[in-house]
């Protein structure tokens, strides 16, 4: 115990301190801990300022692996829970992070100022586009349907013009800015769909096109380690500023194809979305109340109810077209609906051999996953249970 520790607790033999002396001890230390963390990210400033300086990247995973078994060791050594102080430690360097991107630790000092434009800004992705460019010192001219100022024209006026519209109307919208972007200009997109629309900008404009999907929605609290995907269209040295703009506020990328991205969509948005959006049918349907099961969540119940509802806590026309428009769709929704009756049919006739069959398939094909799976959706179960 440190001389520290040691002063503020209390004797072994004496009778415990009233609640509300150790309640104002523990405001106290709480304080403390804050000003440490304050301390904390004034060296993490420094570092911000060292890496711009000498053009090295934020993230450093074999620092952060240090800091963390360092930290589960020392968590050991004072008797405290190793893996929640892990926890801490991941968040603060999360944070961290997040601090050193607003401080601009990964913009280059000579990183040239464009002018960029933002068609559809006031949207809640235009918005965040926004943020996130106007953090890395560029200019913005914000063009949506209640601004003066004109798509065409803002598109003239700039080296970036970002279509972010809904999208079903992506594709017009493209068709009316693309011819007014300048050859040396770039154009570039943030649709859930990249097929039609990186055809729609190549065909519309000679400038430079990229095409970007965000995998990401507005609300989430820190961009860092979020994941945006990239298509490269036209003009690698515009395409090479996205990846980097992007990377330079912690985003992580992926790049492909449009094809093989829309095939990657067909799962990871068309299947995910419309599963969901079948459980919740089925639950509205079903007619047991929400308030008669939540006093019986199990974990598994908690967490698909969360990712449901959260789903139809948003927009229909924002999903609508995610799940029309993808050109795999029906060939999920099909195998869906094989798999639902498939499964019903071995439910319904009680045969555990074939219900057994079903599982291994399934097990086979996630293989190494499951392990991580489980490890993952503890830490999850953890979360939400610290929170309820
Ligand atoms: O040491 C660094 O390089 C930092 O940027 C600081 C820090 C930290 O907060 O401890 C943050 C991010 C890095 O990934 C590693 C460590």
């Amino acid at each position: 115990m440190t001389p520290d520790a040691a002063d503020s607790a209390a004797p072994p033999s004496a009778a415990p301190r009233p609640l509300a002396v150790v309640r104002a001890m523990i405001d106290a230390l709480d304080r403390d801990l804050m000003q440490i963390l304050a301390r904390r990210m004034a060296l993490v400033a420094e570092v911000a300022a060292y890496k711009r300086q000498h053009g090295i990247k934020i993230r450093d995973a074999q620092r952060e692996q240090e800091v963390l078994r360092d930290r589960h060791e020392r968590a050991l050594e004072l008797g405290l829970p190793a893996g929640e102080i892990e926890s801490i430690f991941r968040v603060l360097l999360r944070s961290s992070r997040d601090h050193q991107a607003a401080l601009r630790a990964e913009v280059p000092a000579s990183e040239t100022p464009y002018t960029i434009s933002i068609i559809g800004g006031h949207g809640k992705i235009g918005r965040l586009l926004a943020r996130l460019f106007g953090d890395l010192g560029h200019r913005l001219l914000i063009v949506d349907t209640d601004t003066t100022l004109e798509a065409a024209e803002a598109a003239a006026a700039s080296d970036v013009t970002v279509i972010s519209v809904p999208i079903d109307r992506t594709e017009e919208v493209i068709r009316a800015v693309g011819p007014h972007v300048r050859p040396d200009a770039l154009l570039m997109d943030v649709t859930s769909i990249k097929s039609a629309p990186m055809e729609a900008m190549l065909a519309s404009t000679t400038g430079s096109v990229v095409g970007t999907h965000p995998m990401f929605g507005p609300n989430v609290h820190t961009l860092q380690g979020q994941r945006v995907v990239v298509c490269r269209g036209r003009g690698d040295r515009w395409a090479d500023w996205v990846t980097h703009s992007f990377t330079a506020r912690g985003l992580v990328i992926t790049e492909t194809t449009a094809q093989q991205h829309d095939r990657a969509m067909s799962v990871v948005q068309v299947l995910t979305h419309f599963q969901t959006q079948v459980q919740g049918l089925t639950l509205a349907r079903l007619g047991v109340p929400l308030a008669e099961t939540l006093p019986f969540t199990s974990p598994a119940y908690l967490l698909e109810l969360y990712v449901t509802a959260r789903h139809f806590a948003q927009d229909p026309g924002l999903y609508g077209p995610i799940e029309m428009r993808n050109p795999r769709s029906s060939d999920v929704t099909a195998a869906f609906g094989t798999a639902v009756q498939e499964l019903a049919q071995v439910i319904a006739g009680g045969d555990q051999a074939a219900f057994t069959r079903l599982f291994e398939e399934v097990r086979a094909f996630f293989g190494d996953f499951t392990a991580e799976a489980l490890v993952q959706s503890s830490f999850l179960i953890d979360r939400i249970v610290e929170r309820s």
